[in-house]
């Protein structure tokens, strides 16, 4: 099967195969949730079919969950595993610290309990998602759907007490129901254009009643690896500073695609 990928997709498909090179045989590995990681599981996948690598997988949401075993990862559960090697996963924005907005897909509780309980954090990325300070994307807060009208309002009050920009905020809808999360959640998008004080929003959210979790990834990831559209990768690594950029050849996607994928 051929399939022409669109320049946003090559520039996801490199990153995500740059990021493969990092699972190692015998890896327990973090797998997360939207269209770049679902690269990276492909990728994964045809490195355990074509090469013998023995991985087992964590996923990070039903999706991810089903697409591993499709493509022949072993999957477990982070209770089997306990502590995973590596956690590789997109995010919806990253900045100069590579602290993150996470949750565009829904998935954020699920990715950052899995995250946190890795060696490392690897995410994978086009370099649309760079911003200088996070924000224009809408931040996720996942709530329990007990009284999450009142979380609503009082997430907006303590913005307003914080001095956040932006302020508003909306119950995430799938068509016309409220979009409702792998753990039988809500999540209400913050609009606030711009987060001048990313940890202390973090830490504040958490500690509303009927919070569950924020999209806010402070100090989780180790690693970035961006794609372009022409092969170009560039590798950040926050903990040793350094920065490397790579050519990967865009033209090897078709064998990532399995029968019903
Ligand atoms: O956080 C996520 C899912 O909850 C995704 O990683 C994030 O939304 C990026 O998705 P994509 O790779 O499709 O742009």
């Amino acid at each position: 099967m051929t399939v022409e990928l669109s320049p946003i997709d090559r520039a996801k498909f490199v990153s995500a195969k740059r990021a493969a090179e990092f699972v190692e045989d015998g890896m327990r590995v973090g797998l997360g949730t939207g269209s770049t990681a679902a690269w990276l599981v492909r990728c994964l996948g045809e490195r355990v079919r074509d090469n013998g690598l023995r991985i087992r997988g964590v996923p990070t949401s039903a999706r991810t969950a089903k697409l591993a075993r499709d493509v022949g990862i072993e999957v477990i559960t982070l209770d089997d595993a306990r502590w995973l090697d590596l956690t590789i996963d997109g995010a919806d924005e990253f900045d100069q610290e590579l602290n993150l907005i996470k949750g565009g897909g829904g998935a954020l509780l699920q990715e950052k309990i899995v995250a946190t309980a890795s060696d490392q954090m690897i995410v994978i990325a086009d370099a649309a998602k760079e911003v200088e300070s996070l924000g224009a994307f809408p931040l996720p807060v996942e709530v329990i759907k007990f009284g999450w009208r009142t979380t609503q309002a009082l997430i907006e009050e303590t913005l307003i007490s914080m001095d956040v920009m932006g302020r508003t905020s909306t119950l995430r809808m799938n068509g016309d129901q409220p979009y409702v999360t792998d753990e039988g959640n809500y999540i209400i998008d913050l609009h606030l254009n711009r987060i001048e004080n990313t940890r202390q929003l973090a830490l504040v959210l958490n500690q509303m009643p009927g919070v569950v979790e924020n999209g806010l990834f402070v100090d989780i990831c180790d690693v970035v690896v961006i794609g372009n559209s022409d092969g170009r990768v560039e590798v950040r690594d926050i903990n040793e500073g350094t920065v490397r950029e790579e050519q990967m050849d865009v033209g090897d996607s078709d064998n990532l695609f399995v029968d019903g994928d």
